[in-house]
């Protein structure tokens, strides 16, 4: 499902840009679209160079940017970060800021986009900072090229911290938010506490899972935070925002009314194990071997307490018809032995035995792939593309030959009240959900 309509309301991408005058307005772009059967202009969604140029064009037609979008650097999907922008405008207004708005954006990127599009959009004042050198020089580029220096200043983060350095060149530097789309984790918390800054922080989360935590570290922690969500085509990230001043930033930009119901997460009480004690480390213990069994690659993503969140892989389908290939077993064993029983030559005997390991070996072929409709990868989706699938995880458009994997889902383990409980959330895969059911349901049945 497209979730262009759950877009921020005021996202002009809502409606899918005119792909037909796109091609008239610029040559660059008319080399790249083609015609479907329908006689429809489109582009080619899966080819990153099509993306780079689709929102080079847009960039051009929607804001009056010319951006220089390197061919080895991430290519800023639009929709996605205008939705973020505007939610910030939401913020902003809120807490009464509408002159002399300033504000940071971590991590720029070679394009600058939120500077640029905060610049060109509402006149505010940015500092973008930027730790890779090819990336830092041309984000200086684009500002120059679109004769933005009085709104936008690029700053290299040569230290460790993520702003910190900033502050310690210019003291009296004030601003009113930062953002940061990041692909790193870091603790802003404690740097914002030391500051003592003037307002509203903001970070774009990948991963629901991250959101849920970071709700929860702030509720314990007692500070004022509101979210949102971003959807951009079948894609969803979350805008999590916090401050340290008075504003009740939940009231005064709520988060977005449920469009879409949310489901509880499910919850699978885990039998006791026997002959050791309940604890979350037995059972940790335990779900690393059946996942080992199961050839499942597995990542800690938090450890803390009675809880354990795992990021899981599956590649093949190593669960699914045991039985059938237990019966197989059993029937190839019963053959072995009444083959030996005749004929003693052994050589037939070993050949079968390579049957049985085989069997037992074999990874599944497509037939058990479970392909629902809700196995469709979620990505993100640029303006204009129908139900396209292009290899994009978060931003980066990779390689096609990247293997998608069966299954991709956080699996958390924790302990309530003396039982071991497991918490399921399916995240991406050929395989859907019934692919990760299946795998929960493995574990289940073989929780002993
Ligand atoms: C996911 S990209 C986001 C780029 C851009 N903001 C966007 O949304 O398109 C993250 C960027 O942060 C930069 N980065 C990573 N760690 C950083 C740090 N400690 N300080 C500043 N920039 C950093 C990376 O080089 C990269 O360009």
């Amino acid at each position: 499902m497209a979730l262009n309509k759950f877009m921020h309301s005021r996202n002009i991408y809502r409606t899918p840009p005119n792909f037909e005058n796109m091609s008239k307005l610029f040559t660059e772009f008319s080399a790249i679209a083609k015609m479907d059967a329908k006689g429809k202009v489109t582009i080619d969604f899966k080819d990153p160079r099509s993306i780079r140029v689709l929102t080079k064009c847009l960039l051009k037609s929607d804001f009056n940017l010319d951006v220089d979008i390197p061919e080895d650097r991430l290519v800023p999907t639009l929709p996605l970060r205008l939705n973020y922008i505007l939610w910030i405008e939401d913020l902003m207004a809120a807490i009464g800021r509408d002159t002399d708005v300033r504000g940071i954006d971590i991590g720029t990127g070679a394009c600058a986009i939120y500077p640029l599009l905060a610049a060109v959009k509402q006149k505010w004042f940015m500092i973008g900072t930027e730790m890779d050198a090819v990336s830092l020089q041309k984000a200086q580029q684009n500002v120059k090229r679109n004769n933005l220096q009085e709104f936008v200043e690029i700053k290299s983060n040569e230290g460790t911290m993520l702003i910190e350095n900033l502050f310690t060149v210019d003291v009296s530097l004030k601003f009113d938010f930062c953002m940061c789309n990041p692909p790193f984790y870091s603790n802003l918390q404690e740097l914002c506490e030391s500051r003592s800054p003037a307002s509203v922080f903001t970070t774009m989360i990948g991963h629901k899972y991250n959101l849920s935590e970071l709700l929860q570290d702030l509720k314990v922690d007692k500070i004022k935070h509101t979210h949102t969500e971003f959807c951009q085509g079948r894609v969803t990230r979350w805008g999590l925002a916090w401050t340290y001043q008075k504003h009740d930033i939940y009231n005064l930009v709520p988060p977005r009314e449920k469009s879409r119901k949310m489901k509880p997460p499910i919850v699978h009480k885990l039998p006791e194990l026997p002959n050791c004690v309940n604890n979350i480390e037995n059972a940790y213990q335990k779900l690393k071997l059946i996942l080992s069994q199961l050839k499942i690659q597995y990542r800690v993503l938090d450890k803390r307490g009675n809880l354990i969140a795992l990021d899981i892989v599956a590649k093949v389908n190593t669960w699914s018809n045991q039985r059938r290939k237990k019966r197989q077993l059993k029937r190839m064993e019963e053959k072995v032995v009444k083959k030996s029983r005749l004929d003693s030559e052994t050589d037939s005997a070993n050949n079968s035995s390579e049957t049985i390991t085989s069997i037992m070996e074999a990874p599944h072929k497509s037939t058990d792939l479970v392909q629902t409709s809700e196995s469709k990868q979620k990505q993100e989706t640029m303006p204009g593309e129908p139900i396209a699938r292009h290899n994009s995880t978060d931003e980066c458009y990779q390689s096609s030959e990247e293997v998608e994997p069966l299954v991709q889902a956080f699996l958390k383990l924790f302990k309530k009240e003396d039982s071991i409980n497991l918490e399921p959330q399916f995240l991406t895969g050929i395989g859907g959900k019934e692919c990760l059911n299946q795998i929960v349901q493995y574990i289940q049945n073989n929780w002993k």
